[in-house]
């Protein structure tokens, strides 16, 4: 029920009345990529909950009352500047907070930086933690404007689900459009979507045009357009605790959508097991031992395992598995360790290949990815580059030469230039085949710096 009227009405509003879209990314603070060298931080889980603290812009909530028995999810506000993402944040941790899950974070604490103070924005992302009768949540506030783009693509800004904002006001907006895609790229399977500000629409149809468009726009992403919860209220009031019918009674159940929609993935525990090889021993005796740390899953001795990478793909046993010296039976997620790999030779394997649980992964020789290259403030190149640029690429612990591209269908392939800053999204020609795949992270280096840090988004050749 398309109603022309209705949609040329948002449109010429949104042109009207809209801010601007993008601030320059020159002011925006480089806190998240103070080591550009490390594009994969540690996953944030109940174990290394120091690690959020640790950083600089983490507002720490529940930390006295931290529940380890509730599964965590990683959720944040994403969406176009100024529609509403951090006075949501602020009215979830007070509405929760009436009930015990949270600690209340004012707007002024979230958006604390001088500088956020008196532009109104936010810049830096903030970590918050809730909780909902059965989930335990960390909650990164995101700045609408460009530079957050970066944050996702290098995985500063990791998330498992996130709520996307939109103003009723506005509608979407390009950083709707952007955020949206960008989740996409970098792995986010759900969303639900907050439509803000509602006690300034009078409208009903209006309302019902701005959820038309996000179902449309959902489905567009490869989101389920359908089905994705779309909640209408209004952040403002649930944080000055006013029309709890739009307000509070709104951010309750938009929590409640979060619960029941977002899906908390597979834990580094229950993927399949993973070992990317970091260094190679022969043993006398005993035979050939590769080390490194175990990315994921659990290992047992006697299982079959694969060798991947590097034009190679052998079948093995784990005859042994030993961890500071000492004999196991079991290897986990985040142990240190060393494989004995029954029947290889010394000179069949090496580092940049990985152990891995058979037919779980592939080698690939080209794939397609989103890339954010880095500015020379950054360490980065201090001029573009053009097509076949051949940087080194780092991905654990392999380090190939690779070929960038663009993909089909780019208009002036051969002359399009990509500045320090840009996010783009190019393939990756290998020299030689990795195990890799959709979500895997890298990073660009040349003359022993980094020039940028990517994520996978595609696979176009396999090995
Ligand atoms: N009327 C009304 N105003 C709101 C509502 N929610 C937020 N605002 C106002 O909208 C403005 C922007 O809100 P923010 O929460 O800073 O928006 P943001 O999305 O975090 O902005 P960036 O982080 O800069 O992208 C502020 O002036 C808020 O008070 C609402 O429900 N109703
Ligand atoms: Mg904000």
């Amino acid at each position: 029920m398309f109603r022309p009227q209705l949609a040329s009405r948002a449109v010429s509003r949104r042109l009207a009345g809209s801010r601007a879209a993008s601030y320059s990314s020159s002011t925006c603070s480089r806190t998240l990529l103070r080591n550009p060298t490390r594009v994969v931080p540690p996953t944030f889980s109940h174990a290394k909950v120091g690690w959020v603290s640790r950083r600089s812009h983490y507002v720490d909530g529940l930390s006295s009352k931290y529940n380890r028995a509730k599964p965590h999810l990683n959720i944040g506000t994403i969406g176009h500047v100024d529609h509403g993402k951090t006075t949501l944040t602020a009215a979830i941790t007070k509405v929760l907070a009436e009930q015990g899950g949270a600690m209340f974070r004012d707007y002024s604490e979230i958006d604390k930086a001088p500088e956020e103070k008196a532009r109104g924005i936010t810049i830096n992302s903030a970590h918050v933690e809730y909780e909902s009768a059965n989930r335990h949540y960390g909650h990164i506030d995101c700045p609408g404007h460009a530079d957050y783009i970066k944050n996702m693509i290098t995985g500063a800004a990791q998330m498992d689900g996130a709520i996307i904002v939109v103003s009723a006001l506005d509608g979407q907006m390009p950083q709707t459009r952007e955020h949206l895609l960008l989740a996409r790229q970098v792995g986010v399977k759900k969303l639900v979507v907050f439509i803000n500000k509602i006690d300034q629409v009078e409208d009903e149809e209006m309302l019902e045009l701005v959820d038309m468009e996000m179902r449309d726009l959902l489905s567009t992403y490869n989101f389920d357009g359908e089905n994705t919860p779309i909640i209408m209220g209004s952040a403002l009031a649930a944080l000055q605790g006013q029309t709890p019918k739009i307000g509070r009674e709104k951010i309750l159940e938009l929590v409640k959508a979060c619960d029941e929609w977002l899906e908390i993935p597979p834990r580094d525990l229950d993927k399949p097991f993973l070992l990317p090889i970091e260094e190679v021993f022969s043993i006398t005796g005993r035979g050939t031992v590769a080390t490194g740390r175990n990315e994921r899953g659990v290992c047992h001795k006697g299982d079959e395992v694969e060798i991947v990478g590097y034009g190679a793909r052998i079948k093995t046993t784990l005859s042994g598995i030993e961890m500071f010296k000492k004999e196991l039976d079991r290897g986990e997620a985040g142990d240190n360790m060393g494989v004995l790999l029954r029947g290889i030779k010394r000179e069949q394997i090496t580092r940049g290949q990985v152990v891995a649980a058979p037919g779980t992964i592939k080698s690939v020789s080209k794939f397609q990815a989103q890339i954010y290259i880095l500015t020379k403030d950054e360490g980065g190149r201090y001029t573009p580059f053009t097509e076949s640029y051949s940087p080194q690429l780092f991905v654990r612990t392999a380090d190939i030469t690779c070929k960038l591209g663009w993909p089909e269908g780019v208009a002036d392939a051969a002359e399009k230039m990509v500045m320090p800053g840009d996010n783009v999204e190019m393939t990756c020609t290998l020299r030689k085949d990795v195990a890799a795949e959709i979500g895997t992270r890298f990073t660009l280096r040349e003359g022993g710096r980094t020039v940028g840090t990517g994520i996978i988004t595609k696979i176009i050749d396999y090995a």
